[in-house]
């Protein structure tokens, strides 16, 4: 019998102790020895949950408590889940957490902590909810040079997206519902600003280079800004508005970023909708891979925190190595990127002398009922070339083109 603890007896918590209940039977045979919930921590009592016995609120009688192999950290934040998490480790217990907050800021040394005392620190749902991506970069994709990684990888902004594209909900509307389900951060601020999928890049990043990326240093928008025009526009071109997180080798430099990107109907992510994440990965070897699942979620997250949990029991004493050490990956600046952009400007779509300047002869586009302003889509063009470009002419916005397609 193998026991663990799980810190934290919220969305994904209560998901961890469901799943390992539900499905005791066929996880402990894939574990080779039944998996039983010793201890949960959390700061509230749950009177009348069937967890409420095991509930302790010091984290000492976890990292004290001999008997128990496998932590689980699903509270969220960097402390104290850092130090509980460092405690455990360093007291000889494995450690899975779904925290990429953590993961982004302090994995390669957790990473190394467990590597040295032959132990494992997993966080297959810090990325993607329950869809596997860290383990195929980590085992199955390991012949390759990652060339190129772009995913929806939020599940709240793209339920939001697209229930705002589909039915015409409001953003305020729409943001409630992903709360009540369950899939958005703490504070929601890190899904709508893009921070979430910002980390979530940064860790596939550099477990995909083995070097460590520097999340802050990601150039992250968020979705705040877009508003129905630009849906209406997207309509028009045949195409949705999606937050990627993308970050891609071109001679010998990575480039990264998280933004709202338009795509159109060939683009691989096009029919990505609602909760679901998506993520596209180019290896030079094996070609276009895809993943698609459910990116957030209760059950979904459990899902990849109880797989981690019976890799951790079944690999107990042996350290499954995953190259990714804190030597710093330097990311290319922005500004040299080149790609489309998708532009609003105010005027009367007679004259576009002024955008035809800047950008040249753009096909203009507009959109009935939206008057005095008009759309283009600009040819490819560098970052730094475009600012300068839309600083000379009245733009209302303007939203990049990704134009991945499956090879
Ligand atoms: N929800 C998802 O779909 C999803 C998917 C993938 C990854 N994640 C990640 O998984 C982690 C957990 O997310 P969640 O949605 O399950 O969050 P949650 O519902 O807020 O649950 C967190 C739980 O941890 C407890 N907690 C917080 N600080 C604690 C402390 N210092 N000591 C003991 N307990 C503490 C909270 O108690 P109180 O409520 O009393 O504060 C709460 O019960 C986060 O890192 C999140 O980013 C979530
Ligand atoms: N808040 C996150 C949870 C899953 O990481 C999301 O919406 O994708």
């Amino acid at each position: 019998m193998a026991k663990i603890a799980v810190l934290g007896y919220g969305t994904v918590g209560s998901g961890v102790v469901e799943i390992l209940d539900a499905n005791a039977e066929s996880i402990s045979k894939k574990a080779g020895q039944p998996i039983e919930v010793k201890s949960v921590l959390d700061l509230r009592d749950f009177p009348g949950d069937p967890i409420q016995e095991k509930i302790v609120h010091d984290i000492d009688l976890v990292i004290n408590d001999d008997e128990i192999d496998v932590v689980v950290e699903v509270m969220g934040g960097v402390e104290p889940a850092f130090t509980f998490v460092k405690r455990a480790l360093e007291a000889g217990k494995s450690v899975c957490t779904s925290n990429k907050a953590l993961v982004a800021a302090h994995g390669a040394e957790l990473l190394a902590m467990a590597k040295e005392r032959s132990l494992n620190f997993m966080f297959e749902a810090s990325v993607g909810g329950g869809i596997p991506i860290i383990r195929p970069l980590n085992q199955a994709l390991t012949a390759d040079e990652i060339t190129k990684i772009t995913g929806i990888m939020n599940g709240t902004t793209n339920y939001i997206l697209t229930k705002m594209s589909n039915d015409g909900s409001s953003y305020e509307e729409v943001l409630k519902e992903a709360q009540a389900l369950g899939y958005a951060e703490r504070n929601p601020e890190a899904d709508v600003e893009g921070y979430d999928a910002c980390r979530k890049i940064a860790i596939l990043t550099s477990l995909a280079d083995g070097r460590t990326v520097n999340f802050e240093e990601i150039t992250t928008e968020g979705i705040t800004k877009i508003s129905n025009e630009d849906f209406a526009y997207a309509r028009k071109l045949n195409s949705v508005i999606k937050l990627l997180a993308t970050s891609y080798r071109k001679d010998g430099k990575v480039y990264a970023i998280t933004a709202p990107f338009l795509i159109d109907t060939t683009h691989p992510l096009y029919n990505v909708n609602g909760v679901l994440n998506g993520i596209y990965v180019n290896g030079n070897m094996v070609g276009d891979v895809m993943f698609f699942g459910a990116g957030a979620g209760k059950l979904p997250t459990a899902s990849a925190v109880v797989g981690d949990i019976i890799d951790c029991v079944k690999h107990k004493g042996t350290n499954v190595c995953v190259i990714w050490d804190d030597e710093k990956l330097e990311l290319a600046p922005t500004r040299d990127e080149v790609r489309s952009f998708f532009v609003r400007v105010k005027g009367n779509a007679s004259d576009t002398a002024m955008v035809k300047e800047q950008f040249g002869d753009v096909e203009i586009i507009t959109v009935d009922g939206l008057d005095n302003e008009f759309g283009f889509i600009t040819d490819r063009m560098t970052e730094e070339a475009f600012d300068k470009a839309a600083s000379n002419v009245d733009m209302i916005s303007r939203i990049r083109i990704d134009d991945t397609k499956l090879q």
